[in-house]
């Protein structure tokens, strides 16, 4: 541990027999080796060498059994002391971008690590440091302003230990060496332990306390004596791709047995998840917000995706449709018209209303938002995680759950019903539009009294049968934000893994919905 300039403390980085293997491939030895504090110590290696792995393993990112990746070991700060906040300054930056830059850092700021002590600097004096324009969406802001962002974030977090994530990668060396400077001011001036994990050696050694070498031969995390940098080039060669078995071509018979395993596998997969889903659902959704302001944010921002303008213009041409056919088919096509209408009149306009109001609309409305809904929210929730926001949440102590699946939960369990009731009226006053123009001669009354007929409740103010339609709703509402959460939250490494998501959450939404409506229907009636 050692105290910095502006006397803060910062921690050293303790690997204790740190093994990693990806697939039946080994990276890392068990390796034992100390990152000082309030250094930098820059890793170099080949490309493939596990560089990534490594990293994302140091910033608690990876857990020790993933699908591919296992690692065994720990990772501590000085003294083996437990470490309490590892930031990290993405390649790809992974801002928020639907805040402003000042936002973002006041975020950071919000869930520093420790929230007893006051913030080093104020979010707009960071961005004032770092030479970030406060007003410009983040969208807008040229790759160097991200980055900058991208660092004020993280240290504005108060980590105990800053890694940057090839923070040259895509530069010319004018703009790789002011990056290089850049990051040296800001941990003399803030005195973080930094690790910057790179293959661009040329422009990252001369700000260089340490060097590790990631050796692929050795499979081991070198130190470097400042004597051998000059030679690190030579040693860092790129890992060679696995040689591939020589098969013979599949038969047409083997290849469609080997796609309906696979089919097999897959279905198993999403049944299988779907079951620890649901079991786990009640556990993650218990509302813990470590800012109760930042949860009311981002529930307004789901709000919004899930209830906002455009769905309720769904809603209405919904309702004008259903409320419409419903109405007029009945009348026009009723058998014998002439002979029945005047006798059923009454019971078709009370069948109209209860059938509208308990099952036609509710159908139609929740498959409406399974799909609209619960796409755009995978769609969020997709592109959180493929850009790494869901990684930066993490690295900035928060949940994933506390900040997307309980605002997206109850985004659905306010906005299902909210639009099923936009739904509900536009059908019912299209119904009572297109029984006036069919039938002139009757009063607008009798439309009026006969439509509500089974709708009525003696003993309260609202319809008979709101119970069953509620629990539809809310059930369906639970399911549609569980189901895109979770789609959206699967590890994406590609726009393709996106798009996938998207198209499954769609899939199982729309389904599950119809299952609700079924099971309840059988309840029901
Ligand atoms: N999730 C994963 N599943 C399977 N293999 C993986 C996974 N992540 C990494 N690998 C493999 O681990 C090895 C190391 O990858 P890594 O991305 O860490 O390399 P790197 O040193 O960062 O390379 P580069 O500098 O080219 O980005 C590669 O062979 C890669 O294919």
């Amino acid at each position: 541990m050692e105290a910095s300039e502006q006397g803060g403390i910062s921690e050293a980085l303790e690997l204790h027999e740190l093994h990693v293997r990806v697939g039946s491939r080994t990276l890392l030895e068990p390796t034992s080796i100390t990152l000082p504090a309030g250094k930098i110590t820059v890793i170099v290696g080949g490309s493939g060498a596990g560089k990534s792995v490594v990293l994302r393993i140091l910033a608690g990112l990876t857990p020790r059994h993933d699908d591919a990746i296992e690692w065994s070991g720990s990772i501590t700060g000085s003294e083996g002391r437990p470490l309490r906040r590892v930031g990290i300054v993405f390649q790809q930056f992974a801002l928020f971008d639907e805040l402003s830059p000042l936002w973002n850092v006041q975020f950071a700021i919000d869930h520093r690590r420790d929230r007893s002590q006051p913030p080093e600097q104020s979010a707009r004096q960071w961005l004032d440091e770092l030479r970030v324009p406060t007003r410009t969406p983040v969208a807008a802001l040229s790759g160097g302003q991200k980055q900058r962002l991208a660092i004020a974030r993280t240290l504005a977090a108060d980590p105990d230990v800053v890694l940057y994530d090839e923070p040259t990668s895509g530069l010319d060396a004018a703009s790789g060496r002011q990056v290089a400077a850049l990051i040296q001011r800001t941990q003399q001036t803030h005195g973080r332990t930094s690790i910057v994990v790179t293959h661009d050696y040329e422009t990252l050694l001369p700000i260089a306390d340490h060097v590790l070498l990631l050796d692929s031969e050795r499979r081991q995390l070198v130190a470097e004596e400042p004597g051998d940098w000059k030679s690190i080039p030579d040693r860092m060669q790129p890992v060679a791709t696995e040689p591939r078995a020589i098969t013979t071509e599949p038969t047409l018979a083997q290849t469609l047995s080997a796609r309906g395993r696979l089919a097999a596998v897959d279905f198993m997969d999403a049944t299988g998840a779907a079951i620890i889903t649901a079991i786990r659902l009640p556990w993650d959704a218990i509302p813990r917000m470590p800012r109760i302001r930042w949860g009311l944010r981002f529930l307004t921002h789901y709000l919004n995706l899930v209830a906002g303008p455009s769905a309720w213009i769904y809603l209405i041409m919904a309702g004008l449709i259903v409320g419409f056919a419903g109405t007029h088919f009945t009348f026009r096509y009723l058998p014998f018209s002439v002979y029945t209408k005047p006798l059923l009149i009454e019971d078709l306009l009370a069948a109209i209303g209860f059938a509208l109001y308990r099952i036609l609309v509710p159908v139609m409305a929740t498959i409406l938002i399974a799909a609209r809904c619960g796409a755009a929210v995978a769609a969020d929730v997709g592109v959180k995680r493929y850009g790494s926001q869901v990684d930066a949440l993490q690295t900035l102590g928060v949940r994933p759950t506390a900040y997307l699946l309980v605002p997206i939960l109850a985004a659905f369990v306010i906005g299902t019903p909210l639009l099923e009731w936009v739904g509900f009226q536009t059908a019912q006053w299209i119904s009572m539009l297109t029984f006036a123009i069919n039938h002139p001669q009757i009063n607008a009354s009798f439309w009026q009294v006969h439509f509500y007929a089974q709708l009525q409740n003696e003993d309260a103010w609202f319809a008979a049968g709101v119970s069953w339609v509620l629990l539809k709703n809310v059930a369906c509402g639970i399911g549609i934000a569980a189901i895109a959460y979770y789609r959206g939250i699967r590890p994406k490494r590609s726009a393709g893994d996106v798009s996938e998501s998207i198209t499954a959450t769609v899939l199982w939404t729309t389904l599950f919905v119809l299952l609700v409506h079924f099971v309840v229907a059988f309840l029901e009636f």
